[in-house]
């Protein structure tokens, strides 16, 4: 019986695919899996017994991944998953910036005793007219799940749309639009763009990636629209930069007590990936995830831990060495199990950065005194028997 724990709401289509095996568990200490949305992990205590996290979403920097790596324990999260969620709150967000809809709605609600409203409308709505997207240049600052789509979409409005991803990913350029511009100096984005959208994730080289010298360089009335992570913009000197009329509209999704009620300044309260499908789909890869690791020791989608798949075990025994990547240590382990009268039928070995996996089918079961060396040797950080 395996038990899990949800440190956010977790939509219950992914919860209902754990069998009878699993449990809910009130209890942090008693899982074996936590899954996560937005909640801080950095200060909690990891229990001993704890696997993996699977975060139901993109952005891992509320998770410690060296800490959980060093622990043995996998985080996963759910690519793509609430892209197009993200994707169509961005479009809100330019349309916000463009067309006063927001005063529009306060002037209705301020009327709506007035009995000549409809008529004292067509008076009041030059004061809340804007402009269209249609022939404006946007900027889209990492071409990821949602950035793609971001930019994909904007070339279907009559936008120019600039790329710009030093790092994208081979499956991510495929799904590119050939009518998105591709660019190499994100100065280009800066100079040219009217809007500016930014998808990357929240990194130690990304953060206050827009600051004072990025605006400078851009375009006056531009629109910057921030749907990562509030870390990735110098905000003080975007407000500086409303003051100067430099930039028209700072349109962000993480509310905090420098831009919350400011100046130019559009706030919703993160409610990028808050819409039925995006979280019935992060909640199903995660459950998918965390299952598909604990009965198989296959890893799909992590974010600390190479991934690797050998299917479902049809072996006598499978077990999953979480250890460091660290020359000769493979031999370690084949020596151990062949001093051991285990013979190893497959096996598959991973590594990525400085952590390492390997998933061993065996062709009888390791005994205690077995897994105990295994564990005992430098490098290895956890052994999981899964069969
Ligand atoms: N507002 C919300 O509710 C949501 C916010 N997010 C945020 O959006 C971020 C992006 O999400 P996805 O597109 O799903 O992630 P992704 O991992 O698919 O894409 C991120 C892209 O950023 C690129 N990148 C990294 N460093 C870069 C740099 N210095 N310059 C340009 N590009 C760079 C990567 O190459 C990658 O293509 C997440 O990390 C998260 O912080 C994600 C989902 C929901
Ligand atoms: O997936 C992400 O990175 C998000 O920011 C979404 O966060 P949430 O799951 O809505 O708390």
């Amino acid at each position: 019986m395996y038990q899990y724990h949800c440190l956010n709401p977790i939509a219950e289509v992914g919860l209902d695919l754990f069998t009878e095996d699993y449990q809910k568990t009130e209890e942090l200490n008693d899982a074996q899996a936590v899954l996560v949305r937005s909640a801080a992990m950095h200060d909690l205590e990891l229990p001993e017994g704890l696997e993996a996290i699977a975060r139901a979403g993109a952005g891992v920097n509320n998770i410690p991944l060296e800490k959980c790596a060093d622990k043995g324990i996998v985080v996963f999260n759910t690519p793509g998953a609430n892209a197009n969620g993200v994707k169509e709150l961005v479009f809100a967000g330019m349309l916000l910036a463009s067309r006063d809809i927001v005063g529009g709605i306060d002037w209705v609600l301020e009327n709506k005793d007035n009995e000549n409203v409809k008529k004292d409308a067509e008076k009041a709505k030059k004061a809340f007219a804007g402009n269209e997207l249609a022939g404006k240049k946007l900027g889209v600052i990492g071409l990821g799940a949602i950035g793609v789509r971001v930019a994909n979409a904007a070339t279907h409005l009559g936008m120019e749309v600039y790329g710009y991803d030093p790092f994208i990913s081979v499956n991510a350029a495929w799904n590119l639009s050939r009518n998105v511009k591709h660019i190499n100096s994100v100065e280009e984005i800066y100079s040219a763009c009217d809007f500016i959208t930014i998808h990357v994730p929240l990194l130690d080289d990304t953060k206050k990636m827009l600051n004072k010298e990025a605006f400078a360089q851009m375009k006056d009335g531009v629109v910057v629209l921030n749907f990562a992570r509030d870390l990735l913009v110098d905000e003080e000197a975007i407000l500086t930069a409303i003051e100067e009329g430099k930039v028209k509209k700072y349109v962000t999704d993480f509310p905090n007590t420098i831009t919350a009620g400011k100046k130019g300044c559009i706030v919703t309260p993160h409610l990028g990936a808050s819409t039925q499908e995006s979280e019935d789909n992060c909640a199903v890869m995660a459950v998918k995830e965390i299952k598909d690791y604990l009965e198989n020791g296959n890893i799909r989608n992590s974010v600390n831990f190479p991934n690797c798949n050998m299917g479902a075990c049809t072996q006598a025994g499978r077990i999953a060495i979480l250890h460091k990547n660290k020359k000769g240590i493979i031999g370690k382990f084949s020596n151990i199990l062949g001093d051991g009268d285990i013979n190893i039928t497959d096996m598959t070995n991973k590594s990525r950065g400085d952590y390492a996996y390997s998933l061993l089918d065996l062709e009888s079961n390791v005994t205690e005194e077995i897994v105990g060396q295994l564990a005992a040797l430098d490098g290895v950080l956890k052994v999981r028997v899964i069969k």
